[in-house]
């Protein structure tokens, strides 16, 4: 029924404060304020309407992401709208596209890495968008393995410029977005060859299009490199290829923040860390997180509020069948992607105050921390987006049927979401990187050197190498110290031991070839013992609101002992739980269960989603899915005559068994 709140009785078995918690999500009242209002404006705005975009052509797609972005644009210049409110409003269109490449890397990397001079020349046309720019770094033939890039930029003396050039077919940019179709400029990243020599990969602004009349310039070829995964979802962006032949630019337009080329053709590089050229990665891979929170809370909210609405079975006394949300196993499976999503959120704001701290250190030539920064974001960057894949693909199964469904909104929120995992560095190539930087930890321990930051742990390595776990009632789980004991045993045992075996090979690179996949595991369990201990971190902190922190506390154990349950094998065979003590964590786990149920529906609704960015029948706010439902049916073009297009040339004939006999 429309106007009536079919999830009513649900939302009135809120045990806290909704409102208060709505506050904590977002971060504080201000962020919330600026989201609520900008996903409202862009609900109400026609333009915006995305119901529609599975059933357009990869060209009608495109174009009407073309004409959203450049509407976003107008919008946020008339309205004066700030950075974030840009931002939000970017986020909520929930439409990828070029602005997402030009904000997001192709401003950051000229911001970082050019110089003053360099910044306000091209930053005042970026900002206006007078040019539009992209990030091409990866080739056909390498991506993860960025010192294997094989685009050349020669610097030529006589002529003070550089020369771009391609000089075989996998050294072709292959995947930046706005590459294909949109951008007018590109940070190119391409080997600096001076006098002969080759300095390795540095970045150059590089223009590709005429600013008149888009074509590209003499020396480029450029297009699109075609459809993705899914339809509709990512395919809106415009992927590109791009080679060079002999393309020239004059010398100033190397990025040169780092490292300068003089007029002669000397390369000086400066005395910062040549790691310094990868920074924007660094950067974006921070916010990649917080928006790992976004995508599961987004597919839980609609797993939550379905299954609350859903029932199946238990009305054999002729009673009213049961909400799917009360079997335990839909509990067992729901509530910990819920619980993620705010541990997601917690760490995310974290790793903010994480990379905030490190560009200042940076800007004040302080790089201690430098190598913990790129661990953090390449290892939560890496975690977080392959349990938010593989939520959402849960949360669709949740659904049963009705998940499959476009129009419950899950089939695009993956496809689109999937890439996360890829991009930005290979999940399994980020923990490598995270393993490098445990292992060399663990050859410093004993040297006086301290660990600090997230692996200060390790500086308690005899006690946490010896201690066993003092739980022993289910309760006990609800210890904090408790459980980050065990998360920290099982992380540094599991470190230790790749240490330990690595040394049994004489040459250290081969060794850590033949233990790639225990040094991931160990990664990840370093990498989940970050995100609990950030959880609990904020459940021992000044939280307000009627409630809310009870529920945060549940949600943080919930998070922590799935984990322990999904991870057993690891904390069993590092002695760092007993059997029953894992038994004890699973009785823990149903408990929590039991409490977080009646609040789960007001749990999702603190994410304060619009029905416009959730996109999904299933997910409504008012519940009325199964009315919702037909009326989707009903648009499908297929709908639009009661005998299909074809019955005349296919099924009639089929059916009457007179069709022309088949020749071979
Ligand atoms: C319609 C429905 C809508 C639904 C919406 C859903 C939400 C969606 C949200 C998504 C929005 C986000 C939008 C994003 C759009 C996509 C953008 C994608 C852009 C890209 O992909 S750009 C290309 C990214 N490429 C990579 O990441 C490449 C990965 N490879 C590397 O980073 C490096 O090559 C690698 C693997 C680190 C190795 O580098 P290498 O130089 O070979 O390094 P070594 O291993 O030898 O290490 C040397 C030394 O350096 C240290 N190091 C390495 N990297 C860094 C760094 N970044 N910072 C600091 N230090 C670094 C390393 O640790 C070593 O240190 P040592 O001390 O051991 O010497
Ligand atoms: C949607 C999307 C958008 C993108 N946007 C951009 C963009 O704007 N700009 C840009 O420059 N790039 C972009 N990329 C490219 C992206 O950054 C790369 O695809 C990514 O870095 C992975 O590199 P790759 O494709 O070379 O993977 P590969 O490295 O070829 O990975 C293939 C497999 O090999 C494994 N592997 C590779 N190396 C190792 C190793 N050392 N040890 C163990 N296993 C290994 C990986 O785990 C993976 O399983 C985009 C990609 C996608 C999918």
């Amino acid at each position: 029924m429309e106007g009536v709140d079919h999830l009513a009785d649900e939302r009135n078995k809120a045990e806290f404060n909704v409102d208060d918690m709505k506050i904590i999500w977002a971060g504080s009242r201000h962020a919330f304020d600026v989201s609520n209002r900008i996903s409202r404006f862009v609900a109400t705005d026609p333009v915006f309407e995305k119901s529609n975009r599975a059933l357009m052509t990869r060209k009608e797609l495109f174009k009407n992401t073309l004409k959203k972005s450049v509407y976003a644009w107008k919008i946020i210049k008339e309205l004066r709208l700030s950075d974030e409110e840009g931002i939000k409003l970017r986020i909520f269109m929930d439409q990828p596209g070029f602005l997402d490449l030009h904000w997001g890397m192709f401003v950051p990397a000229i911001k970082g890495q050019g110089t003053e001079e360099q910044q306000q020349k091209w930053l005042s046309l970026a900002n206006k968008m007078q040019i539009i720019g992209c990030y091409a770094q990866t080739e056909l033939g390498h991506g993860s393995n960025v010192q294997g890039l094989e685009t050349t930029a020669t610097f030529d003396p006589k002529t003070d410029q550089f020369i771009m050039h391609s000089p075989t077919q996998t050294s072709s940019k292959w995947w930046p977005g706005g590459l294909g179709k949109v951008s007018t400029h590109a940070v190119v990243y391409a080997r600096l060859i001076t006098n002969g020599k080759d300095h390795g990969v540095h970045g150059f602004i590089v223009q590709l299009r005429s600013l008149d009349d888009h074509s590209p310039l003499p020396g480029i070829t450029i297009g699109d490199i075609g459809m993705k995964f899914g339809n509709g979802a990512y395919n809106s962006m415009d992927n590109g290829f791009l080679m060079f032949n002999q393309f020239r630019i004059p010398r100033d337009q190397m990025l040169m923040r780092l490292s300068k080329v003089t007029r002669e053709g000397k390369y000086i590089a400066s005395d910062v860390p040549r790691q310094l050229v990868y920074g924007t990665m660094v950067s974006v891979r921070q916010t990649i997180v917080s928006k790992a929170s976004d995508a599961l809370a987004r597919a839980v909210c609609i797993a939550t509020r379905y299954s609350a609405v859903r029932r199946q079975f238990g009305s054999e006394n002729g009673g009213i069948e049961t909400q799917v949300i009360d079997y335990k196993t839909q509990q067992n499976r729901l509530f910990p992607l819920l619980a993620s999503a705010y541990a997601f959120r917690f760490v995310g704001e974290w790793l903010k105050w994480l990379y905030t701290d490190v560009t200042q250190r940076l800007e004040a030539s302080d790089f201690v921390t430098l190598p913990e920064a790129h661990a953090c974001t390449a290892g939560l960057k890496s975690m977080t987006t392959s349990a938010t894949s593989d939520g959402i693909e849960e949360c669709r199964k949740l659904c049963g049927g009705h998940g499959y469904l476009w129009c419950s909104g899950l089939p695009e929120l993956f496809a689109v979401y999937v890439p996360a995992c890829t991009y930005e560095g290979d999940n399994v190539v980020l923990q490598l990187q995270v393993a490098r930087f445990l292992m060399k930890t663990v050859s410093q321990l004993g040297s006086g050197k301290a660990p600090a930051g997230t692996t200060a742990y390790m500086g308690r390595a005899q006690h946490l190498l010896q201690c066993r776990s003092g739980v022993q009632k289910a309760e006990d789980w609800l210890n904090p110290s408790m459980v980050l004991e065990a998360f920290e045993s099982r992380a540094l045992r599991m470190a230790i031991t790749c240490a330990k075996n690595l040394s049994k090979f004489e040459n250290q690179e081969q060794g850590f070839s033949e233990l790639l996949a225990d040094l991931v595991e160990a990664a990840i369990a370093h990498c989940q013992l970050i995100v609990v201990s950030k959880f609990i971190a904020k459940i021992e902190g000044e939280i307000e609101g009627k409630g809310v922190k009870k529920q945060l506390k549940n949600l943080c154990y919930i998070y922590a002992l799935h984990l322990l349950h999904k991870h057993l094998g690891d904390f069993l065979s590092t002695n760092s739980v007993t059997p029953e003590q894992a038994s004890l964590a699973s009785h823990q786990l149903r408990s929590l269960y039991s409490q977080v149920r009646p609040n789960a529906v007001a749990l999702v609704d603190a994410f304060d989603y619009t029905d416009h960015y959730l996109g999904s029948v299933l997910g409504r706010y008012d519940g009325n899915v199964y009315p919702k439902l037909f009326e989707e049916a009903l648009k499908d073009p297929l709908n639009d005559s009661v005998v299909p297009d074809g019955y005349h040339e296919y099924i009639r004939p089929l059916i009457k068994q007179n069709f022309p006999s088949a020749k071979l």
